[in-house]
């Protein structure tokens, strides 16, 4: 399931990230690339020396700690540090998949790959971020302040940059639920229990009912 969450940030936020962002120190992106990825990453990331690092990584955890969508469709019970990327003219991402587990001290397993993007699309052309599914590709550039959600099973990559500055803040979610088709039922569930609650249908608490139970089922915390 890929899904476009709008606003994760609101302009507030966003315009605070964007002032951070300003003083960031940028360096090579492959220094945190695995061996496959370095050769296709071609990106700059803020320094582990940038001043901001903690209060921006801190930002968009808890903006994304704070949004039902994502909540709902990641069902996160770890959310790694998040890097923040920046793709100049001529830099991409090519195809790619990314690593299994992350960290060393406390490993994370990556089943959800979330890109929040900082900046709007009309700042820069090219730099989709396309996700392979069995329908075909998907291509995604979305607005400022919102994020992609989508299975870190995938492959995908980042087109070039061709002309413009893209920024985009990259994270990994372990999630309570492995599946992501158990994920896509969950989220489907709560789609439909919000629908029946909205219109007080009276199957609404037995859809919640299912919802609720298939969680406790599938939940590994
Ligand atoms: O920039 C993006 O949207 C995704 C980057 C990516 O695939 C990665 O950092 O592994
Ligand atoms: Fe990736």
């Amino acid at each position: 399931m890929l899904i476009n969450v709008r606003n994760v940030l609101n302009s507030e936020q966003l315009s605070q990230m964007q002032r951070w962002l300003g003083e960031a120190e940028f360096q090579d992106g492959k220094l945190t690339a695995g061996k496959a990825a370095r050769e296709v990453k071609q990106n700059l990331q803020a320094s582990g020396g940038w001043q901001y690092a903690r209060e921006a990584e801190k930002l968009i955890v808890s903006a994304l700690q704070t949004s039902q969508p994502f909540l709902l469709s990641a069902r996160p019970k770890v959310i790694a540090a998040p890097m923040f990327a920046c793709y100049r003219e001529g830099m991409s991402y090519g195809r790619h998949l990314d690593n299994p587990l992350m960290g060393r001290s406390h490993p994370l397993r990556t089943d959800v790959s979330v890109t929040v993007f900082l900046n709007d699309p009309d700042q820069y052309e090219g730099g989709q971020l396309v996700i392979e599914s069995d329908a075909g590709p998907l291509s995604v550039k979305g607005n400022a302040g919102d994020a992609v959600v989508y299975p870190a099973t995938t492959l995908h990559r980042v087109e070039p940059v061709t002309a413009g500055e893209r920024l985009v803040a990259v994270t990994w979610v372990q999630s309570m639920v492995r599946s992501a088709e158990q994920r896509r039922i969950l989220f489907d569930l709560s789609v439909l229990t919000s629908q029946l609650a909205e219109s007080r249908h009276q199957s609404k608490e037995l859809a919640e009912k299912c919802q609720f139970n298939l969680f406790r089922m599938w939940a590994d915390v």
